[in-house]
């Protein structure tokens, strides 16, 4: 595959991290302290510059393409006589485990519902859509959690045709990290908002998703615009290790936890464990199905080691 902005360059407008930057003085919503105070709830490294340098403008764009597309919409709607109910725009934001896909969707969440006309945003991660670890049990998955087989590919596409469709109400299964599991009971309940954010690792996956209704579907089909973001496999490792080392010195230590049993391990034997993870599920993972599918996203954000956006590119059309 060629990399966006070498012999597929002329796909992307490419711009330097000081070029994107310079749009934050024609982005007309100023952040009021409140709000920065707000945003700092969202995670205790966030920084507040690069939100108001770099997601900002971002959050601007996406609200033109929302309006657009709602206007486009309410024109077609006219022009076929009906009074057909307002369907969400979705936003996908796709790339590696722990390139900070989940930051990235919460702080834009916070920015977009910030514009005058406050749309309803709401998130959902393809997490939910893992097979239960039952059935990954079952057909010897449980080392290729994230991979594309070990997703409900069909209830994803089902979710978002229900969604595209103005369904009143649609739900989500719900996964939780402290058990490792989906969880039996639980679903997140959608009710038409303005815009949906689904964020996962292979929501940029190629392929038809067979035995729907709708064969030949691709999930890209139903999103308006997506995200997908980038940085070099070395520094994502480097998070993954961090964050598991984090994650060992608190959650883990829940009674509810999957992995209690490593919140004794030493330090070292912490970071062995985290980098096999790596090394045998999510960097092969990445290699293999996720970082094929970057040139198909309408916007790469690309970061650098210390979480820093330094370039983005946009798809022209
Ligand atoms: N913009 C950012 N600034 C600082 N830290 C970040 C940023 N984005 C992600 N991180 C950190 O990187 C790690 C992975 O981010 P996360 O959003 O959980 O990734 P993902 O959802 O892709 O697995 C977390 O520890 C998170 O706090
Ligand atoms: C749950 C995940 C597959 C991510 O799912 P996503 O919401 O991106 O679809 C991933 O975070 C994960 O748990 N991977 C398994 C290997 C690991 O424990 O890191």
């Amino acid at each position: 595959m060629s990399a966006p902005g070498s012999s597929a360059a002329s796909m992307f407008i490419d711009l330097e991290r000081e070029a994107w930057r310079s749009l934050r003085a024609s982005t007309p919503l100023p952040l009021a302290s409140a709000d920065i105070e707000g945003l700092r709830g969202l995670g205790e490294q966030l920084d507040l510059e690069e939100v108001v340098d770099v997601y900002l403008p971002l959050s601007r764009l996406l609200n033109l393409q929302v309006a657009a597309a709602q206007r486009l919409w309410a024109d077609q709607q006219a022009f076929l006589g009906g009074t057909a109910r307002k369907v969400p725009f979705i936003i996908a934001i796709a790339g590696s485990v722990a390139v900070g896909k989940s930051t990235t969707a919460r702080i834009l969440q916070a920015l977009l519902a910030r514009w005058p006309d406050h749309p309803r945003v709401e998130l959902v991660t393809t997490d939910g859509f893992l097979f239960p670890n039952r059935i990954l049990t079952e057909r010897g998955l449980m080392k290729r959690k994230g991979f594309p087989e070990s997703y409900d590919r069909r209830g994803l596409v089902r979710f978002l045709a229900e969604l595209k469709a103005g369904r009143a109400e649609v739900t989500a299964p719900v996964y939780s990290h402290l058990v490792y599991d989906v969880v039996p009971d639980e679903a997140k309940v959608i009710r038409q908002p303005d815009i949906l954010i689904l964020e996962g690792l292979n929501v940029l996956q190629s392929g038809p998703v067979e035995g729907t209704r709708m064969p030949g579907t691709f999930l890209s089909d139903f999103f308006d615009f997506s995200i997908y973001v980038d940085a070099s496999e070395q520094d994502i490792r480097h998070w993954y290790v961090n964050r598991f080392l984090h994650l060992q010195q608190t959650a883990f230590r829940d009674e509810r936890s999957y992995f209690r049993r490593f919140s004794e391990l030493t330090h070292e034997q912490a970071v062995a464990l985290a980098e096999s993870v790596w090394a045998e599920i999510n960097g092969p993972n990445l290699a293999q199905n996720i970082a094929p599918t970057r040139s198909r996203a309408r916007l790469i954000l690309t970061k650098g080691p210390d979480h820093k956006v330094k370039r983005v590119r946009l798809r022209k059309q």
